[in-house]
């Protein structure tokens, strides 16, 4: 019989630490992955304590995921060449911003029949423009990724309540890992769909830049606009989403199929609902503060991918002259970083053209 799969978390986040709790459940129970579960912890002091050993302790990641018991198998390292080491499936579920030199820290440490899957929202825009992090991953450290994605907003999923994911390109045994089984569950379920072979390139530059759409439509919260509204701005969002796919996937070819799985239409509606996103945007509203200290004020640590997201687009807009394709990313952008009013959402949505 082979060998167990030794899994390693890649991050201990609000996701991350809710994924912890499905794997290191499944590494108990399941025979073909190994019991212990590694989980780097970026080190932090909490009150006099290192958080990794808390968690080792308690059991909980008391800062990003607290009020949920992590099994007793997942194991806190916070040495990330330490945590990596030896790993056969590697699940990366950090902000997207720390990936590039969290795999420049990891190259030697993994063997090259080592499998990644990101967990991560978001996109990297480097010198030769905007990059999948499965694509940055994958080469910086020369091993096959694969990506989950879904309406997945972590609390939920920590308090097992019914969710869809889509995993592309993984196979069963893998997949497995990361799939809350459904007898688990006394009165909800958490069930995870993995198909393969979708055409990922487009449903990932689609979906990565869906937390732009969850700014937006925190503003028209904050402005108290009411759901026709917002059901507005997620229209008009998914309809920039797609322009954007198909002017930047190396293809340029859509398949609507894909806009409707957990990964496309629904992440985008739980996002606009329920995220960090969403909620950081209404209380800049509210509040007249800025991205950057509400963020520190509200999430604890926690990092908003959307601002950072519509400035990393928006560059790239302007440079291929693409800014008035786009109104709604880039008066998210501008409400954001320029200053501009956030009432200039409104007149977005109003003038925003319905041919793309
Ligand atoms: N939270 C959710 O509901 C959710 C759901 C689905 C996907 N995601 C995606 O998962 C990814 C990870 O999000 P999360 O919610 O687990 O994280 P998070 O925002 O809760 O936490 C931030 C993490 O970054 C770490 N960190 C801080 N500074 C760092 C540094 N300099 N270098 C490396 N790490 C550092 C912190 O220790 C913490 O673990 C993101 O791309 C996010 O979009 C989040
Ligand atoms: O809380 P957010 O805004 O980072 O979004 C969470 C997830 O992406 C929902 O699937």
């Amino acid at each position: 019989m082979a060998s167990p799969l030794k899994v390693c978390i890649v991050g201990s986040g609000n996701w991350g630490s809710a994924i912890a709790r499905i794997i290191g459940d499944n590494a108990r129970t399941l025979q073909h992955i190994a019991t212990t579960v590694k989980m780097w912890v970026f080190e932090e002091n909490i009150n006099g304590r290192k958080l990794s050993d808390i968690i080792n302790t308690e059991h909980e990641n008391v800062k990003y995921l607290p009020g949920y018991k992590l099994p007793e198998n997942v194991v806190a390292v916070p040495k990330l060449s330490d945590a990596a080491m030896g790993a056969d499936l590697l699940v990366f579920v950090v902000p997207h911003q720390f990936i590039r030199k969290l795999c420049d820290e990891m190259v030697g440490c993994v063997s090259a029949r080592a499998r990644g899957i990101t967990l991560i929202k978001g996109i990297y825009e480097g010198p030769e423009g905007l990059r999948l992090i499965s694509d940055v991953i994958r080469e910086k450290m020369e091993i096959d990724v694969s990506v989950l994605m879904g309406a997945n907003i972590a609390n939920e999923v920590a308090a097992e309540k019914f969710c869809e994911s889509t995993i592309g390109d993984l196979s069963k045994n893998l997949s497995a890992v990361l799939v809350k089984r459904i007898h688990d569950f006394q009165s909800s379920v958490s069930c995870i769909e993995s198909f393969t072979s979708f055409s990922k390139c487009v449903f990932l530059f689609c979906l990565l830049v869906k937390n732009i759409v969850a700014v937006s439509a925190g503003f028209c919260d904050g402005l108290q606009c009411g759901d026709n509204t917002k059901a507005a701005v997620i229209r008009l969002g998914l309809m920039e989403m797609i322009t954007f796919a198909q002017l930047f996937s190396k293809n340029g070819v859509v398949s609507t199929s894909t806009f409707l799985e957990s990964c496309g239409v629904a992440d985008l509606i739980a996002t606009c609902y329920g995220g960090r996103n969403r909620r950081a945007a209404e209380a800049f509203v509210r509040t007249g503060k800025s991205i950057e200290v509400l963020e520190k004020e509200i999430f604890n640590g926690q990092k908003l991918q959307g601002p950072a997201t519509s400035a990393e687009v928006y560059r790239i807009l302007q440079q291929k002259c693409l800014v008035n394709r786009f109104p709604l990313f880039t008066a998210v952008y501008q409400i954001c970083f320029e200053k501009r009013p956030v009432q200039e959402m409104i007149s977005c949505l109003q003038s925003h053209p319905c041919d793309m």
